[in-house]
């Protein structure tokens, strides 16, 4: 199935516990690609596994770097400042780059400072960002940089650097230019109000020139702090930037003869912008009166990242932090949150979520200087302020600043379909809108855009917030045997982002661990209190795609036949049901539950929104379970399978307590003629037309 088109959020009410953030973006782009420029190895430490690091490496493989991935770790053999004889060709290679400023502009530079041909390409919101003062620097230089599509934006094209020599653009001659060019010094006019990634991009790869290089910045240089990080990771990577000494900020000098070292190894911090929404959840939502607080792993006071400091922002609205040298502990201090006016040039992508705490202060909220935003993955002011109004916040938005106001009232809030445009940031910062006074659910549409920097952000994010169970919401999925409840609801879970109580595992391994204990046998009545109290005594968990019992996985035990006829025989035991309803109950979190069984709709969550009762006929379930088992390579005879399926059919629906039987307002589903496909698209239109947002319209 492709990819989900929304997650809803049911209200949320609290926020409590630890968050371990990925790596930083910023680093992880720019240390993976000073790596690639080296001589000799790198091993780098907590690398961010995200799409704009995925199109990094990929490029990085093309010009000839070698890249060994292990979980976060990274070891990367670099091209030594030169590509390979196979990368300098007549056709250009091409790079495509995703959406990734910080894979765009650095790579773009390098690869200008050598002498190969490149197509740097991306997606279309790529070839809006503008990329023309960057293009500007590396032309003073002598590189061949051309632009492909419009004036002043990607794609790009690259060819040889050109060298003070009449025959220079192939590798071997570059030695005896690079000595010529090694007398040679350059002075170099950058503009830096537009996006410090220029300047970034020009500092990383000067040491390329071979010659001495000055950047004078023109204009006010913006986003500062990531400029301190670049001239840190340089520093790691054996390159001392000189700076003027009046502000430090107006010119750069690289001088002939700076070489990339690699430092062996690196550790990457985690992702201070990341940080920003879990900062701002303990602020709206961790109320110290009940004990609560989150905790954020891998980044602190230690940080080299400039979005570190929205943690002063945070506290001038409120924020109770504290902070050890690699994390940060964040409580609510004062409560509704205060309004501030900032200058928010110093942390310009966490100041975002700024814009969202805004919802919850006590008046109005004004950002500052934060015309970047309009040049990023979207233009994030005008897409900021026509979200934050669906919401029922008073926006105003002008060329650098944005200005909200809170819904006047609880009952202003309103529920709001939240668009993100390809925007990871939109979408993790929208998401704190579900701790609205009104108890209004937030659908964030697209969710998986948050997979540029932070795949994982919904779980990190779920993982600590706390909702009242009767707000969360609830689909049942009840019917006989191999009717396609499994498949059903697996794909549902899927694509709306929930959570999966697949009930019958349960009864299967309260059979399976009855039958190894000797409880239940083919022969006699077994004790039914003795199982119940084991079922109550089980350690069972559902994690990585497995059924886990005691820490043995029993995925494959519990899918026998045998196992099926276990779990009939002790799923009519009152005391086996009771014993397992709390556990079927826990699983109702945030951000909702798909409920796969018999009894969800009739007995577990009564209150579910959906309850689709789903039936085949005897004989498709037959040939269906008797193709499960032949591609699983099991021998099976369809007449025995249709027999155990009627018989645990009529066990399951004669039981005294729990029947299997479709609950007064379930919808029923026979799919004997439908595909999983088409089965899966009708539920979810039922349950859309469940909820309070426009059906989402699909996106590429
Ligand atoms: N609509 C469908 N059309 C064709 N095959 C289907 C359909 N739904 C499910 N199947 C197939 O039928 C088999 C049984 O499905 P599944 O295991 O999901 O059923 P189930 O109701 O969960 O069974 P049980 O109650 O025994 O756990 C699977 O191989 C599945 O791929
Ligand atoms: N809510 C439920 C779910 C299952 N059972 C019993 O468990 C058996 C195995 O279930 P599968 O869905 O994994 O096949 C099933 O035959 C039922 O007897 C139940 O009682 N209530």
């Amino acid at each position: 199935m492709s990819k989900p088109l929304f997650l809803d959020i049911p209200p949320l009410l609290a926020a409590n516990g630890t968050v371990h953030l990925p790596g930083s973006k910023s680093i992880s782009n720019r240390v993976l690609l000073l790596a690639g420029l080296c001589s000799g190895s790198t091993t780098l430490h907590g690398v961010l596994d995200s799409d704009d690091t995925r199109v990094m490496l990929a490029a990085l493989e093309r010009i000839g770097c070698e890249v060994v991935r292990q979980g976060t770790t990274a070891r990367i053999t670099g091209i030594g400042g030169r590509l390979p004889v196979q990368a300098v060709q007549q056709e250009p290679i091409e790079l495509f780059l995703g959406n990734a400023g910080t894979a765009m502009r650095p790579l773009t530079a390098a690869l200008a400072m050598l002498q190969g041909r490149f197509l740097m390409t991306g997606v279309p919101r790529m070839y809006e960002r503008p990329i023309g003062d960057l293009v500007d620097g590396l032309r003073q230089l002598g590189c061949d940089v051309e632009y492909a599509g419009t004036e002043g934006y990607p794609p790009l094209r690259i060819g040889p650097r050109a060298l003070p020599t009449a025959n220079a653009n192939a590798n071997a001659n570059a030695n005896a230019a690079s000595t010529l060019f090694a007398q040679h010094s350059s002075l170099v006019r950058v503009r830096g109000d537009v996006s410090s990634q220029f300047l970034t991009a020009l500092l990383m790869a000067a040491p390329l020139a071979g010659h001495t290089i000055t950047f004078e910045i023109d204009g006010e240089l913006i986003s500062k702090p990531y400029i301190a990080i670049t001239l840190n990771l340089l520093q790691r990577f054996g390159v001392t930037v000189q700076r003027d000494s009046d502000t430090g900020w107006k010119q750069f000098t690289v001088e002939a003869g700076a070489m990339y070292q690699s430092p062996g190894e690196l550790h990457i911090e985690a992702d201070a912008s990341s940080a920003s929404y879990f900062i701002a959840l303990g602020a709206i939502a961790s109320d110290p009166a009940q004990g609560h607080s989150i905790t954020v792993q891998g980044v602190g006071a230690d940080s080299i990242q400039g979005d570190i400091r929205f943690i002063e922002a945070a506290e001038a609205m409120g924020a109770s932090v504290s902070s050890t040298p690699d994390s940060i502990t964040i409580q609510r201090g004062q409560w509704p949150l205060r309004a501030i006016d900032l200058d928010c040039n110093h942390i310009p992508d966490a100041a975002m979520t700024l814009a969202v705490m805004a919802l919850y202060a006590d008046g109005t909220t004004t950002l500052r200087n934060i015309a970047s935003w309009r040049v990023k993955e979207t233009d994030r002011i005008a897409a900021m302020a026509r979200e934050l109004r669906k919401l029922g916040a008073s926006v105003e938005e002008g060329d650098d600043y944005i200005r909200v106001t809170p819904p006047a009232s609880a009952a202003d809030w309103r529920h709001a379909s939240i668009h993100t445009y390809d925007d990871h940031r939109m979408a993790m910062c929208l998401s704190l809108a579900a701790f609205n006074p009104a108890s209004r659910s937030v659908r964030i549409e697209d969710p998986a855009c948050v997979g540029k920097t932070f795949p994982h952000y919904f779980d990190a994010y779920f993982g600590v917030c706390q909702a009242d169970p009767a707000h969360v919401p609830v689909l049942c999925v009840d019917g006989p045997s191999a009717s396609g409840k499994g498949t059903l609801s697996t794909h549902l879970a899927k694509t709306l982002g929930y959570h999966l109580l697949d009930s019958g595992a349960l009864y299967r391994i309260v059979g399976l661990a009855a039958r190894r204990t000797g409880l239940l046998q083919d022969e006699g009545e077994p004790d039914a209190e003795a199982i119940a109290r084991l079922a109550a005594s089980l350690s069972i968990r559902f994690a990585d795609g497995c059924v886990w019992l005691d820490g043995e996985d029993i995925s494959d035990a519990i899918r026998t036949e045998q196992g099926g006829m276990d779990a009939s025989t002790v799923s009519a035991m009152p005391a086996v049901r009771t014993a397992l309803v709390q556990l079927q109950h826990s699983f109702r979190k945030a951000p909702g539950l798909i409920a796969d069984g018999r009894d969800m709709g009739t007995v577990i969550f009564p209150d579910a929104t959906l309850k689709v009762f789903l039936t085949a006929s005897a004989e498709k379930r037959a040939q269906r379970r008797y193709n499960q088992l032949i591609s699983k390579g099991f021998a099976a005879r369809i007449d025995d399978l249709r027999a155990d399926l009627q018989a645990r059919d009529a066990r399951d629906t004669s039981r005294a307590v729990a029947p299997l039987q479709p609950a007064q307002d379930a919808l029923p589903l026979d799919n004997s003629d439908m595909d999983v496909k088409t089965s899966v698209q009708l539920v979810l239109d039922w349950w859309q037309d469940r909820q309070p947002f426009p059906a989402p319209e699909a996106h590429g």
